[in-house]
């Protein structure tokens, strides 16, 4: 047995995806969760220094089949990637992570006869989702029943070139902001599915107790790192006359914490508030009679 297979011996295996735009989120998730690893420039493979666990740095598209055969307990990657490798039932979607948030779409040349889903019947169709793809029109096509079929094209990167290049009618690709998409003559008619980075989990039952315990410690810790992304601590004081009105803006994820203050008929208030909501129970703090409102950013924490 080599090196590598006898330091892997009994480490459990998480995969990342190796580069591209879920690579740089996925570190940083890791070391807010304090997996530490050192990454050999000439290994996918890097062993932790602090878990009896492996990270596997593997193309994003890879992962939901290495996941779903049980190869790999834990991965991130995309949901677009999970349906194309059609292995939803084979893994188990733990977290959303709030990154690589983006849109499966038809698109077609902006200024064309190709408006409608419709039109594309029969045309060819470029795109490297071909399963996906190819269920989307094949299913298209049965319903017509007309026996014409539309064919869809595998190409590995740059489809959004396809149909400039005369290759095909229409493209099915990602769309985030839409500029590639437009740069490109572009425009979408249709979206297959919207799509984020999620941690997955193998449905295969993991060698033994102590890998079953140290994944139920990496979820926690990485849904602790999200927690922390998502909330903020919000504290104030408040006369307790006020304070019911400033509580509805405040109302914490169980409940806040109420402590008296020396002045009498003041309180301080402890809360956790989502951060796409604080302006607004700023705003609300303030109008019902709310003193020296403090947001304070959380590091980590558990909820
Ligand atoms: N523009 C985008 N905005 C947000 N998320 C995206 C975008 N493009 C892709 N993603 C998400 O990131 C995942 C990986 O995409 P990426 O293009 O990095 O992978 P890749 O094609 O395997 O990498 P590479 O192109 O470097 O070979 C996609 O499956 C999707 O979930
Ligand atoms: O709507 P936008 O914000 O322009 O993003 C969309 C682009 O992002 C993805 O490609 P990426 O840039 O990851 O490169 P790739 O084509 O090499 O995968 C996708 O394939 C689109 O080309």
């Amino acid at each position: 047995m080599d090196l590598l297979s006898e330091s892997l011996k009994g480490r459990l295996l998480f995969a990342i995806p190796k580069k591209g735009r879920l690579y740089e989120k996925c570190i940083e998730l890791l070391s807010g969760a304090d997996i530490q690893f050192t990454r050999s420039n000439r290994l996918d493979i890097a062993l932790s220094r602090n878990h009896n666990l492996a990270l596997v740095f593997l193309p994003a598209s890879d992962i939901p089949r290495f996941v779903g055969e049980g190869n790999v307990a834990l991965g991130i990657t995309g949901q677009d990637m999970i349906a194309e490798a059609a292995v939803e039932n084979l893994v188990t979607e733990v977290l959303p992570l709030g990154f690589g948030k983006c849109r499966l779409q038809i698109q077609t040349p902006e200024r064309g006869p190709l408006q409608k889903v419709e039109d594309l019947a029969g045309k060819t169709i470029a795109t490297s989702f071909e399963v996906l793809s190819g269920k989307f029109f094949s299913k298209l096509d049965e319903q017509r029943g007309d026996g014409v079929s539309t064919k869809v094209e595998y190409l590995d990167g740059s489809v959004e070139a396809a149909c400039t290049l005369g290759v095909a009618d229409a493209i099915v690709d990602l769309v985030e902001s839409g500029e590639t998409m437009r740069a490109a003559g572009l425009h979408a008619i249709h979206t297959l599915m919207t799509s984020e980075a999620v941690l997955i989990q193998s449905n295969k039952k993991v060698q033994n107790e102590d890998q079953e315990l140290l994944i139920k410690k990496i979820i926690s810790r990485i849904r602790g790192v999200m927690a922390a992304k998502k909330y903020v601590l919000c504290n104030y004081n408040i006369e307790r006359k006020h304070l019911d009105a400033a509580i509805k803006y405040t109302p914490g994820r169980r409940a806040p914490t109420v402590s008296p203050l020396e002045n009498e008929g003041w309180v301080a208030v402890s809360s956790m508030v989502e951060r796409k909501q604080l302006a607004e129970s700023m705003d609300g703090l303030e109008n019902s009679g709310a003193h020296d409102i403090l947001v304070i950013a959380l590091d980590n924490c558990r909820v």
